[in-house]
């Protein structure tokens, strides 16, 4: 194959590449030898390797000169959940997803690889193993899941083989890894506060928590495979670290591998559930007066109450997907890469 064939194969837009998944895609892209852009509302890191394209992704014509010549188009680009911006959510995630299809389209990129949720078919209640056969949810667990379900259906739907244009859904869950500004970050603040005492429910409920590398490699495996005819075109994928664990047993192990206490008491997960009901009812009506962003929220309970673990053997069949990173070794290298957050011992 020409060379210029070759590196055009291999040259790939990451929408989002700023955040905290799109920064670690950026890195594997490059260890793979892919030329890359970066589009993304900010510039959080530099590197002369990356060409940088700042701007709004609900804007298709700021999007079309980041996708020129480009064969591959990852999204993995959203506003922060705990923005709790309705408004933000429809356009960002709905609307301007309509806008990234309408500028790949236009640009001639042949595959589009979004990053959805393994979420959007949870409804707060127990999933085990679910397959990517499970319908969406009716009532997903929270405005920014519902933007999610509409963005997934906006890009499978998108797949058009007649036109060389080709879309699959990777859907990841509780990503987290070196430089998350969300799950280890959260955990610490709420331990500090004194808030993590409480184990909700029995303990024992199972849920995935994904190593931020396989979930790169999952992206990377399925845009390499995504091609006419093959399985990927149009479909989702849970992408896991196919060891579901049981979430306090992982939360403890954060909280210690950083010197704080892990949660001891128990407390029946249909009381957190109410009590945390109640406080966002409290908060609600008090919101004219004062504004409070509770640590402790109905959704947060069920998250961590309930069992959501979800097969990746479609990945492995479809893709040859198999995790990198065991999960010991990935908490390990994520408790490293959090020095600042570390309680100094007594
Ligand atoms: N983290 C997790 O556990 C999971 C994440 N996901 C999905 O993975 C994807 C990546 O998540 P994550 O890396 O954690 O998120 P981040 O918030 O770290 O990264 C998203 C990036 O997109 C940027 N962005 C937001 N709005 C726009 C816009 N209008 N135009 C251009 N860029 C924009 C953000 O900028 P800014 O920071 O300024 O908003 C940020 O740089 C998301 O789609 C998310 O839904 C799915 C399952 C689990
Ligand atoms: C499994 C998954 C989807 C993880 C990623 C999201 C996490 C950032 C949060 C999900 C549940 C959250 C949670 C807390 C902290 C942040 C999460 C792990 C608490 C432990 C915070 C303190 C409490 O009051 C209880 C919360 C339970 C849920």
């Amino acid at each position: 194959m020409a060379t210029h064939l070759r590196s055009a194969g291999k040259k790939c837009t990451v929408i989002g590449g700023s955040g905290f998944l799109g920064q670690h895609m950026v890195e594997q892209l490059l260890k793979k030898g892919y030329t890359v852009n970066v589009f993304d509302i900010q510039k959080r890191f530099d590197n002369d390797r990356v060409q940088f394209f700042l701007g709004d992704l609900c804007d298709k014509e700021a999007l079309l000169p980041a996708l020129q010549g480009v064969s591959v188009a990852f999204h993995c680009a959203s506003p922060a959940p705990s923005s709790d911006n309705r408004e933000l959510f429809y356009k960002v995630n709905f609307m301007g997803t309509k806008a990234v299809v309408e500028a790949c389209k236009e640009a001639g990129v042949q595959k589009l690889v979004l990053t959805s949720s393994a979420s959007v078919v949870f409804e707060g209640t127990d999933i085990k193993n679910g397959s990517e056969d499970l319908p969406y949810a009716k009532n997903p667990i929270d405005y920014y899941t519902e933007t999610k379900i509409l963005q997934e259906k906006e890009v499978l739907s998108a797949n058009d083989p007649d036109n060389n244009f080709f879309t699959t859904a990777i859907r990841p869950h509780g990503i987290f890894g070196p430089r998350d500004p969300q799950l280890v970050p959260i955990l610490v603040q709420a331990a500090k506060s004194g808030k993590m005492k409480f184990i909700i429910g029995d303990g024992k409920n199972l849920v995935d928590f994904t190593y931020v590398e396989n979930v790169v490699h999952g992206h990377i495996l399925a845009a390499e495979n995504l091609q006419k005819d093959s399985a990927l075109c149009g479909k989702a994928f849970h992408i896991t670290n196919d060891e579901p664990v049981p979430f306090w047993a992982f939360m403890s192990r954060i909280l210690t591998g950083l010197n704080y206490d892990p949660p001891k008491y128990h407390i029946p997960y249909w009381l957190a559930y109410y009590l945390a009901l109640f406080l966002s009812l409290a908060l609600w009506l008090l919101s004219p007066l004062v504004t409070i962003k509770p640590t402790f929220t109905p959704m947060r309970v069920a998250l961590a109450g309930t069992f959501h673990y979800y097969s990746c053997e479609r990945a492995k069949r479809d893709m040859g997907y198999k995790p990198v990173v065991s999960l010991d070794e990935a908490i390990d290298r994520t408790l490293q890469s959090y020095p600042h957050l570390r309680r100094a011992k007594a």
